[in-house]
């Protein structure tokens, strides 16, 4: 049985593609308003891809019949950046990949990295002056990079961060071109662009594999850092460990995947305080009244209730991941479509997060909403910032908890303001839902 699936009316050769391109947001937001559950687009003349508004469909894609799917096209460019790692391999490399990676994430493991948070957080400070205009988006990016650094190494290698940091950026903006673009240009061709990417790669690759090298010749006991983890974790299979390859690929997709996610949340938190002075002001009787003048610690986080609530919130309406995707491989039937192999679901959290149906006031920041049961009210998949089914985010409880300690250290110390009353600050999203063109906030020290 195939159900009737309508969309907007594209043009005959690239479809919706140019509508999409023009403002992804309002085009799939707009599309959801006056289409069923799924909704079609064309991109280019043979591209069909689906976008999911059921929240029971998709945790059909991500849960019950995940195996029928691999991930985007986005993440299958990505590979030329992250490798092979967990955020891009499939089936089986997946799953072992996953299992001797989760210790490393267990919510008692990553407890001992509050205190790095905090103190990043300190020290990213200690640059501000007050009444100056910073760009926080930029701050927000710097501080969870060396977040990420020294969790990852341990210690806090200064040049080494930059240095990822630059590689970084040079190779999403690379796989960014080379998602969105109709040619193909291979990695053998010297253009400036395949250039700059192949060198800093080589850089890059020098960087992370010495400080594999030297950690294997020094030892992996008491070290409380993620490569540590790595490098001790074995399968209980076959008991074998990660080759330097495979380490270099998940150190990678760590830089990748959890520091610019956790910058935009952190930047979109401070958007919203800026413009919710009443909000900012709850926030900031919760800090007084479980910190007084203290820094906080993970020991503190159940009490910094309001706290959580704000990133919980900013998650919903900012969800730095917009859209999960995923190619079908077998066919396969939801909701009473049969999906051949090829075509592309689309499942945004953006969309979805602003659904009338599971939200009041959907585009209103409110984080009370939290407070009751909500989520035990509406379908799981109906809130999702960090996916789902085997492939949920594994960094999650280490976002959520970085997110409360940088919230609440910034917070007890600065008030973050608009530059001007009128000033419009507007998501782009690209990989992730990032501010476009940067976050201008005004600095005030509290008294
Ligand atoms: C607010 C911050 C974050 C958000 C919104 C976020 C969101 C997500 C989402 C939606 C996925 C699933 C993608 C898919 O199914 O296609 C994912 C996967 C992943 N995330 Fe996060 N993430 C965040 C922070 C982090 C952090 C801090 C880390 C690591 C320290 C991390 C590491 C990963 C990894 C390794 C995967 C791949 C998991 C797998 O495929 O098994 N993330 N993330």
């Amino acid at each position: 049985m195939n159900v009737t699936i309508s969309g907007p009316k594209g043009l005959p050769l690239s479809g919706n593609l140019l509508s999409f391109r023009r403002d992804p947001l309002q085009f799939i937001r707009s599309a959801s308003e006056e289409h069923g559950d799924v909704i079609h687009f064309r991109f280019g003349p043979k591209r069909h891809v689906y976008m999911l508004m059921n929240p029971d469909q998709i945790k059909e894609v991500l849960v019950s019949k995940q195996a029928h799917f691999r991930k985007g096209k986005g993440l299958q460019v990505a590979k030329a950046v992250v490798g092979d790692g967990i955020l891009t391999s499939e089936g089986k490399k997946h799953l072992r990949q996953r299992r001797l990676m989760q210790p490393a994430f267990h919510r008692d493991r990553i407890a001992t990295y509050g205190q790095v948070m905090v103190r990043q957080g300190v020290d990213l400070m200690s640059e501000w002056k007050d009444g100056e205009v910073r760009d926080i988006h930029h701050d927000m990016m710097k501080v969870t990079l060396a977040i990420i650094t020294e969790t990852m190494f341990g210690k806090s290698i200064k040049e080494g961060a930059d240095q990822i940091g630059k590689a970084i950026d040079i190779g999403l903006k690379y796989v960014a071109n080379k998602a969105s673009s109709f040619i193909d240009i291979p990695l053998s061709v010297p253009t400036k662009s395949n250039r700059e990417f192949v060198e800093s790669n080589e850089t890059l690759d020098k960087t992370i594999f010495a400080l594999i090298e030297e950690r294997r010749k020094n030892g992996e006991q008491g070290q409380n850092d993620l490569l540590s983890m790595l490098l001790a974790a074995r399968d209980e299979d076959d008991g074998e460990g990660m080759t330097d390859e495979q380490v270099r690929d998940e150190v990678m997709t760590i830089f990748v995947a959890g520091h610019e996610t956790t910058a935009n949340t952190m930047s979109w938190i401070f958007y919203l305080l800026a413009t919710h002075p009443e909000i900012e002001k709850k926030l900031h009787d919760e800090l007084t009244a479980v910190l007084c003048d203290r820094l906080p610690t993970v020991e503190d986080l159940p009490h910094l209730t309001y706290t959580n609530l704000i990133v919980q919130e900013t998650l919903r309406l900012y969800p730095a991941a917009w859209t999960i995707n995923r190619e079908v491989v077998e066919e396969v039937e939801i909701g009473g479509h049969t999906y051949q192999p090829g075509d592309t679901l689309m499942m945004s959290q953006y969309v979805m997060h602003r659904n009338h149906r599971y939200y009041d006031k959907p585009d209103e920041f409110i984080p009370e909403r939290f407070e009751g049961d909500l989520l035990k009210r509406i379908p799981t998949f109906a809130y999702f910032p960090f996916g789902g089914g085997p492939r949920v985010c594994i960094g999650n409880n280490f976002a959520l908890m970085e997110a409360a300690l940088l919230l609440a250290t910034i917070t007890q110390r600065y008030k973050l303001r608009l530059e001007t009353p009128d000033q419009k600050v507007e998501p782009e999203p690209l990989v992730t839902l990032r501010p476009k063109n940067g976050l201008p906030l005004r600095i005030e020290k509290r008294g």
